[in-house]
């Protein structure tokens, strides 16, 4: 057995990972794949199961063909035609790996190859005798090693080996274990196998208790020197041990391991939006390393600390994996130190009033929309700056519309100078919701003024974005443009529309400037 301080990453995401149900890959994207593990860095790329389709036995070809640096590796049965199969496949391969497997767990023989423990052994070490004859790099795999018995594997582990395998693998292929069982199978199995030490032990774990990564590691401890593993972990089921969270584990617990990869870690994001993109896998939020939180901080006391000091609250750095974006979300936990460090960043520099202001407004806005955006900021702040006298403040709105129904409006508004305020409320029907809302504030406000100019867009991205409406209304010859922004749109249309109005009650006597556009 190997005692290397160096761990080999055997990358299966083209193999193991496509067997996730509902993936299938073209000949194209596993080419773009095979090369972005290369620059990633990985020591193998399972590129396929040559076998199983001509599509596959194509997609290895080019991958073999195309990619370089990595051992590309093809998956084969324990027989002639599937190892011939991946043999030919890998012809034009810098480095060709012929991966053999067959089950060995008494479960797997009795009922699915309906074989004898003998016989299976035998044909094992027929596989890899076969496959020696392409290749000089071979890799046996026992399927459902952890449900196997350990005496049989080693015997047939020290046959295979003697048959020439350079890798043995033990799969842990329903994902059985936990690490403390599995640490020590494994070294049942490296005690128990006298040549053990003429192949590297590797490992490939299932993810169907979540114990993948965990039982990899527990591996390594034992002394195993290959990981097989997936980007983003997909893989058959509940996925196989993710190969950033291997990496990322080895590296910032080194202390624990003393263990290297090869791994350019800048390439790890990288990879898996590109594995994400081309599988039609999302990656969940709160995966470990590269999902979307996994360096997010969204409440205030971990933004203030993170922005003190970044470790308080981080344990790596997103940048050494290639993550660049704005760590720091803003939204309704969030806090005045990361408040005030966003927009410093936006370039706003406000006052200690207007700060106060414009915060009070951010808090109400997060308390309606998840995440708040710097578009959103950048409104927020322009509006607190923008501010004139309003005659009418919108209160209060009901809409009743439908495709049955006559769209019906009810508006409350808040008129005065804040010593008198009154408070009127008007009800209209219109021809759609909008037209019901102006008309009611039409009849609130006493005012007669045309609309000319209706535009609605989104200004902020995402399900819960922000609309933004703009007007222009006309009154005495005079053209005034108003603005509203909600996440409504309707209300949205009614704040345009106020914002109009009030405009046009604030230029009286009317300056008869043809457009106040802003
Ligand atoms: C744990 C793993 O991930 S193993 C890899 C799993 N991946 C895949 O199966 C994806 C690709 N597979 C395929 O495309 C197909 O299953 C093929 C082309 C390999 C085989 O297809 P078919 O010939 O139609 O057989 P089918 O898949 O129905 O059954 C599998 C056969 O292989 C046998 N078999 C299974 N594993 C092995 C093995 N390692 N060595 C030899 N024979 C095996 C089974 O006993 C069964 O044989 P039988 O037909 O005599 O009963
Ligand atoms: C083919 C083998 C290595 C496998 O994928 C498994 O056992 O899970
Ligand atoms: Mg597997």
């Amino acid at each position: 057995m190997s005692q290397s301080k160096q761990v080999v990453i055997f990358d299966t995401t083209l193999r193991d990972g496509e067997q996730s149900p509902g993936v299938s890959l073209n000949l194209h994207d596993k080419i773009e794949i095979g090369m972005q593990l290369a620059r990633l860095g990985v020591d193998v790329i399972e590129a396929g199961f040559p076998i199983a389709s001509p599509g596959d036995f194509e997609a290895v070809k080019a991958v073999a063909e195309k990619v370089k640096g990595p051992i590309i590796a093809g998956l084969a049965r324990a027989n002639k035609k599937d190892i011939d199969r991946a043999a030919e496949a890998l012809r034009a391969a810098e480095h060709a790996r012929i991966h053999t497997f067959i089950a060995t767990s008494d479960i797997h023989m009795r009922h699915k190859l309906r074989m004898e423990p003998d016989q299976v052994l035998e044909a094992a070490v027929e596989a890899v005798r076969y496959a020696k004859t392409f290749t000089s790099d071979v890799e046996f795999s026992a399927e459902d090693a952890f449900r196997s018995d350990v005496a049989f594997l080693c015997r047939l582990f020290e046959q295979v080996i003697r048959a020439g395998a350079k890798t043995i693998n033990i799969p842990d292929t329903v994902g059985y274990a936990t690490p403390q069982e599995y640490g020590q199978f494994i070294r049942d199995i490296i005690n128990g196998t006298p040549n053990i030490n003429e192949a590297i032990v590797s490992v490939h774990c299932h993810n169907d208790l979540g114990l993948a990564v965990a039982n990899s590691l527990a591996a390594l401890e034992a002394g195993a020197r290959q990981l097989e593993c997936t980007v983003n972990g997909i893989g058959e089921r509940a996925g196989n041990a993710s190969l950033e969270e291997l990496v990322m584990a080895l590296y910032t617990r080194y202390s624990i391991y003393g263990l290297d990869t090869k791994i350019n870690k800048s390439e790890i994001y990288r990879s898996s939006r590109l594995v994400s993109n081309l599988t039609g896998m999302a990656v969940q939020a709160n995966k470990a390393i590269v999902g979307k939180n996994a360096f997010a901080h969204e409440s205030g006391i971990h933004q203030d600390g993170v922005l003190k000091e970044r470790s308080t609250y981080e344990i790596m750095n997103p940048k050494m994996i290639g993550i660049f974006e704005n760590n720091i979300v803003l939204g309704k936990h969030s806090g005045r130190h990361a408040f005030r460090e966003r927009l410093k960043e936006l370039g706003y520099e406000l006052s200690d009033e207007e700060m106060q202001k414009a915060f009070l407004r951010f808090k109400m806005l997060a308390d309606r929309k998840r995440e708040i955006t710097d578009a959103d900021l950048a409104v927020l702040v322009d509006d607190e700056r923008r501010e004139e006298p309003e005659a009418f403040v919108l209160d209060y709105l009901q809409v009743t519309s439908g495709t049955t129904l006559m769209p019906t409006a009810t508006v409350r508004l808040v008129s005065g100078d804040g010593s008198t305020n009154k408070v009127i409320s008007a009800s209209a029907h219109g021809d759609g919701p909008v037209d019901a809302v102006y008309k009611a504030i039409d009849q609130a406000t006493g005012t007669s003024v045309k609309l000319t100019h209706y535009a609605i867009a989104a200004i902020t991205p995402g399900e819960d974005a922000q609309g933004e409406v703009s007007v222009r209304v006309e009154r005495d010859g005079c053209i005034y443009t108003g603005r509203g922004v909600d996440t409504d749109i309707i209300t949205a249309s009614a704040k345009a529309y106020l914002n109009g109005i009030n405009k046009s009650i604030n230029d009286n006597p009317p300056s008869r400037k043809p457009d106040r556009a802003i």
